[in-house]
Order: structure tokens, then sequence, then C-alpha cells
């Protein structure tokens, strides 16, 4: 039998939609340096480039220096809400069940996110879906962060190789996966900015229901 497809997954916009919790966290943030707090919309706008990233941006946005004096007092703050940020975060539809029959099926599966590891695993453990992922890399894993492929590599390297699946929704996964030259399955439903077209997934999907044909039709010989 066909060894099953490894899946590896990013985590916010993909499998969870945690944006309502980045958006309190970063406010809770601001207010604790007295910073101006952020629409919804633009704290979702800087998700995906990790911490650092969205640290510099907010900041930015309330027009102080992302490198000046204030970003370690607002990364401290950021970091020990962050760390248990889960009540406002639902899974994407249909999200629990896909993922418990793709595993019931054999497939290794991983997590490789630009959130730190700490709140990605509070949020896995929140939902009950720890147990599935044996392997998770997150942004502060290793010295570098997606779009870099090592993290994506690390993870698969850690699943022990073989045929892979990348799933996320983002223009920074899209990047990631081309750059480690592996297959990019997008989720339209998350945080992208950009036109499905011009990210060029191996294939693109808004409902998890059609993930489980997507993956039996990449492995040779059938699921
Ligand atoms: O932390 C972020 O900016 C986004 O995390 P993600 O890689 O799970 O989308
Ligand atoms: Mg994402």
């Amino acid at each position: 039998m066909a060894r099953p497809v490894a899946l590896i997954f990013d985590l916010d916009g993909t499998l969870v939609d945690s944006a309502p919790d980045i958006h309190a966290t970063s406010n809770l943030a601001l207010a604790a340096i007295g910073l101006p707090e952020l629409p919804f919309e633009t704290v979702r706008g800087f998700i995906g480039g990790g911490v650092p990233h969205l640290i510099g941006a907010l900041l930015s946005a309330v027009g102080e220096d992302p490198d000046g004096p204030k970003r370690r007092p607002m990364s401290r703050a950021f970091n020990d809400a962050y760390a248990h940020a889960v009540d406002l975060t639902v899974l994407f539809p249909h999200v629990a069940e896909v993922l418990a029959a793709l595993h019931a099926q054999g497939h290794p599966m991983a997590i490789c996110t630009n959130k730190p590891v700490e709140p990605a695993r509070a949020v896995l453990d929140h939902f009950g879906l720890d147990a599935m992922f044996p392997v998770v890399v997150g942004g502060d894993s290793l010295p570098v962060r997606k779009p870099d492929p090592a993290p994506l590599v690390h993870a698969l390297d850690a699943l022990g190789g073989g045929p892979v699946l990348y799933v996320g929704d983002s223009e920074t996964d899209a990047a990631t996966a081309r750059a480690a030259r592996l297959p990019f399955a997008l989720f339209t439903e998350g945080y992208r900015k950009t036109p499905v077209a011009d990210l060029s997934p191996e294939v693109a999907f808004s409902d998890y229901r059609e993930l489980a044909g997507l993956v039996s039709a990449l492995t040779p010989g059938g699921a």
C-alpha cells in the first residue's frame, strides 16, 4: 500500500480563525504601554509574518518607530497575554472532523506556524487537537521563520520525510512552500490579501470537506 501523504498545516487563518484573539492581544499590549488601540481589519492584515513582524507593524500603525524604545515593552506585554490567547479563537468549519478522519487514515501530521510554540500549543490543547500533531514547529523554534523554507523542511524531516502536502492560508505560506519546493494547498478563507491565482497553489479549497479528496488524489495509487 502507498505510504500516506504527510500533511503539514499552518495554524492562524488555516485551521483556526484566531484573528479576534490576535486583535484583542494587540490592543491589550498597545494600551499597556499607553498607545492607542487599532481596528480589527488593520490588525488582521498584519497576521502571517510572526510576532516580530506584527509588533513592528502595530508600532508603525500608531506612528511609533518599529525599532524604537517602545518595541521591548510592547513585545513583553504582547507575549505575556498571547501565551494563553484562545478564548476568542474558533476552528474553521469542519476542521475537527476532517483532521480526525485524515489522522485515522494514517496521514502523519505536523504544524508549521509563525505563531510562537507556546500559544500554538495552547490553541491545539484548547481544541483537543494536540494528540494528532506530534510535530509543532513555531515561529520561535528555529533562528528563521517562514517564508524561509527551513521550518517547513524541519517539520517534514521530523515526520520522517516522504510525500507531503503543505496547507496554508497566506502569501507567507505560498512563498515558504515554493522555497522548500513542496506542494502547496491554499485554504482560501484565511487572512490572504493576494488573489488566489497570483499565489499559484497546486490546489485551493474553501471548505475542509474538499481536503480529503485533494489528499487522496495526491497519493500514488489512491489513498
Ligand atoms: O503568527 C502569525 O503571524 C501567523 O501565524 P501562522 O503562520 O499560523 O499563520
Ligand atoms: Mg496563516
